[in-house]
């Protein structure tokens, strides 16, 4: 457990580490590829480490520098491993790598943790199965494990039913170039995350395959092809970001994280004119964005659908701000490594804040604070519940984080990093 101590008005300038989703999207392309790669500043962290270890039991060529990997793409071809994949409880790399195995030609068996064993991913399943894949969930949960008898995609059309994550549709569209004809998804219902699905293909195009997509994201049309290996930086990961401009906004004064660029490929950096419509002055600073906050922020509605992952970021912020912050379109929230709608709604309340939670939104009836106060947070295994509390501990005293090594999935130094803020 960490106690954390309050802070005063914040002056620090500070980088984070490389972006998860940027780095397993670039760790497939490269992995697919037909050449060698030099991938620039990736996240090491717990979930790349299970991304590259499968893909390297897969016979991927992946040497990690302390700055930058090296990866020596196979042109497509996946090797048979007698062991099952494990992922823990990485839900990307699970959902993406699932639909790498296919394009093998032997048996796998995808699996993960407790947690994993809840998360669905019968949709992607399905549309799976619509290019001809063998693949079952072997508990008939639709979720993992998985068992799959791989024999490539055949392409053509499939269809991918309406589900809680954007993560089925970029599985997808990241292997459809090595389907034996050229590939068409049809989408079913709505795409939630969707800045997710704009940066698979937008690493897809930086690795030369350009999908039509349409504007909707309805359907896809994905040409036959392989990636182009090159040299890929990796921004700052703008989700791991949130918590330091959070801080800003919670206790005044100003945070700059200096490698997240603007425009960003990550969605989550859209958090800050976020902070900016609570009343924070957001600026940008050289190659990074600066929030700072000299007055009481107030509260705010906002449809959070395509930035799920700082939904915990700004709802700690809005315990602080004045009046009410309606947090909408947020069920797939659930599904995340926790059921995080609940567990933000529980640890709020626990620290006095008045909160209702929803099927799928969340109302925070902020008082500047007054009636905020510490308490013990469980963080239930999820290293977003771990650090957006902590920003609530620089506010007030007495906040108290179980587990919370958990952070390493994402961001292994972020209690080092979290000490700089003064
Ligand atoms: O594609 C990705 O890299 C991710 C997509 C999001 O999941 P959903 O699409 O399931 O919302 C997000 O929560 C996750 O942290 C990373
Ligand atoms: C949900 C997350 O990741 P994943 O889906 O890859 O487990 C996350 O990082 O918040």
């Amino acid at each position: 457990m960490i106690e954390i101590t309050p802070v005063g008005k914040l002056d620090t300038t500070l980088a984070v580490p490389g972006s998860k989703s940027l780095t397993q999207r670039a760790l497939i392309a490269a992995s697919l590829a037909d050449g060698t790669s030099r991938l620039i500043g990736p996240l090491a962290s717990e979930d790349t480490e299970y991304s590259s270890g499968a893909l390297a039991q897969m016979g991927m060529d992946i040497e990690k520098g302390t700055d930058a990997w090296i990866v020596k793409g196979q042109g497509g071809k996946i090797n048979p491993t007698a062991e099952p994949i494990f992922l823990g409880n990485n839900g990307t790399a699970t959902r993406f790598l699932t639909s790498v195995a296919a394009l093998g030609n032997s048996p796998y068996l995808i699996d993960g943790d407790k947690r994993m064993h809840e998360r669905p991913i019968g949709p992607l399943m399905q549309a799976l199965q619509g290019w001809g894949v063998d693949i079952s969930s072997v508990k008939g949960t639709g979720c993992p494990p998985l068992s799959i008898n791989a024999g490539g995609l055949q392409g053509g059309e499939t269809v991918l039913p309406e589900g809680k994550s954007s993560q089925y549709l970029s599985s997808l569209l990241l292997v459809a170039p090595y389907a034996r004809k050229a590939a068409t998804l049809r989408v079913e219902g709505e795409v939630l995350s969707k800045p997710y699905v704009a940066m698979t293909l937008a690493v897809m195009a930086e690795f030369g395959i350009w999908v039509d997509a349409a504007k909707d994201y309805s359907t896809f049309t994905v040409p036959q092809g392989c990636y182009k290996a090159r040299e890929y930086s990796i921004e700052g990961d703008a989700s791991n970001a949130s918590y330091f401009w959070a801080a800003a906004a919670v206790c005044g004064g100003k945070v700059t994280v200096s490698n997240v660029p603007v425009p960003s490929l990550q969605g989550d950096a859209m958090l800050v004119p976020l902070l900016g419509r609570m009343g924070c002055e957001v600026t940008r600073e050289g190659n990074g964005i600066t929030v700072a906050a000299s007055r009481p922020l107030e509260g705010i509605t906002v449809d959070m659908g395509d930035m799920p992952d700082v939904v915990p970021t700004l709802a700690v912020v809005a315990a602080f701000a004045e009046g009410v912050t309606k947090i909408t379109n947020i069920a797939h929230l659930r599904i995340k490594e926790c059921d995080r709608l609940s567990a933000v709604v529980t640890e709020l309340t626990k620290m006095g804040a008045k909160v209702e939670e929803f099927p799928d939104a969340m109302i925070i009836h902020g008082d500047s604070g007054r009636g905020i106060h510490g308490a013990e947070i469980e963080t239930y295994k999820d290293h977003r519940m771990a650090m957006c509390f902590a920003v609530a501990g620089l506010r007030v005293p007495g906040v108290r984080i179980t587990g919370e090594g958990c952070v390493a999935k994402s961001f292994p130094d972020f209690w080092e990093r979290f000490a700089l803020l003064k």
